[in-house]
């Protein structure tokens, strides 16, 4: 039997609701075989309210990891959390020499429950050189003002404004994730491939349960492009994905609660 294969470049969520947990779980649920290359491990301080900390690892250590996965072969990739301008760098390098087009750039800036970007350095690498190699990014509200130096967005119109930019930016496409952040009765993500904006809307779920969201919606985002959907309807149907898993969310602790990445395949199918 051949599988599809996806690789993640993205960070350990020790807590297991995000990073390359939730890619691995979220391609599981797809049925798409899952490599990782690590780039950082990040911990939660019990005593200090939860809070983060990001050790990035050697970028030779990633470099070794990549080089494995590439060697196999891959459908379809996703980056996440990049733990630092080296491996920033190092990801850029290997989507050119190994010419990689299925490439899911998840800008990951901030963790929620955490105000402030974990690592301001990483955001100019990103934009310069990542966006350009992005066939779609999935910037939230947050991340999307950053990448497009727009300041905060607040409404449909700045969500639009910000996503020409970041299509001039040199990614193929972009979706803006309203998400939870957009003050709007519903969770709004815009779609945009810099000839025409789609709005992707459903119910917004009243809960706090939403750790990983994101990086589930971007990891099903990749499964799908490996499975041969287009990048809309890759989109489109991560949205459904994501949208279970979050009307599923669950207690994990008194700090977080993570989406259950298996919901939609369980409740909603
Ligand atoms: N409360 C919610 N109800 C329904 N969908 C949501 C909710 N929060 C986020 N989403 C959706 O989940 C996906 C991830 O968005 P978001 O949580 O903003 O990303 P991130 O985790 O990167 O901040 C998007 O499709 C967004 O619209
Ligand atoms: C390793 C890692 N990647 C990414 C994220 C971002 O997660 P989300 O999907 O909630 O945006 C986190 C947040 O804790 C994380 O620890
Ligand atoms: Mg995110």
């Amino acid at each position: 039997m051949t599988m599809k294969k996806t690789l993640t470049l993205a960070g350990s969520d020790s807590s297991g609701g995000a990073g390359m947990q939730a890619d691995l779980k979220t391609f599981q649920e797809y049925g798409v075989y899952g490599m990782t290359a690590l780039t950082s491990i990040v911990t939660m301080d019990p005593k200090a309210g939860w809070s983060h900390n990001v050790y990035p690892l050697d970028v030779d250590i990633v470099s070794k990891q990549l080089d494995t996965i590439l060697s196999v072969g891959i459908d379809a990739m996703k980056t996440g959390m990049l733990g630092s301008v080296d491996i920033i760098e190092l990801g850029a390098r290997k989507i050119d020499a190994f010419k990689l087009d299925k490439v899911v750039i998840d800008p990951v800036m901030v963790c929620k429950g955490e105000d402030e970007v974990l690592q301001p350095e990483n955001t100019d690498a990103m934009r310069e050189l990542l966006l350009p190699r992005a066939t779609i990014a999935t910037p939230n509200l947050f991340e999307a003002g950053q990448l497009a130096q727009t300041g905060p967005l607040k409404s449909i119109d700045d969500m639009k404004n910000a996503a020409v930019k970041i299509i001039e930016l040199g990614a193929k496409n972009v979706v803006i994730k309203g998400g939870k952040a957009l003050q709007h009765e519903n969770a709004v993500d815009l779609f945009y491939d810099g000839e025409s904006f789609t709005l992707l809307e459903n119910e917004k779920v009243d809960t706090t349960y939403n750790h990983g969201a994101g990086c589930t919606f971007a990891a099903a985002i990749t499964a799908n492009l490996a499975l041969g959907k287009s990048v809309k309807d890759a989109v489109s149907a991560a949205k459904d994905f994501v949208y279970a898993a979050i009307k599923h969310g669950w207690k994990l602790n008194d700090f977080v609660g993570p989406v259950m990445h298996g919901a939609y395949n369980k409740f909603s199918k």
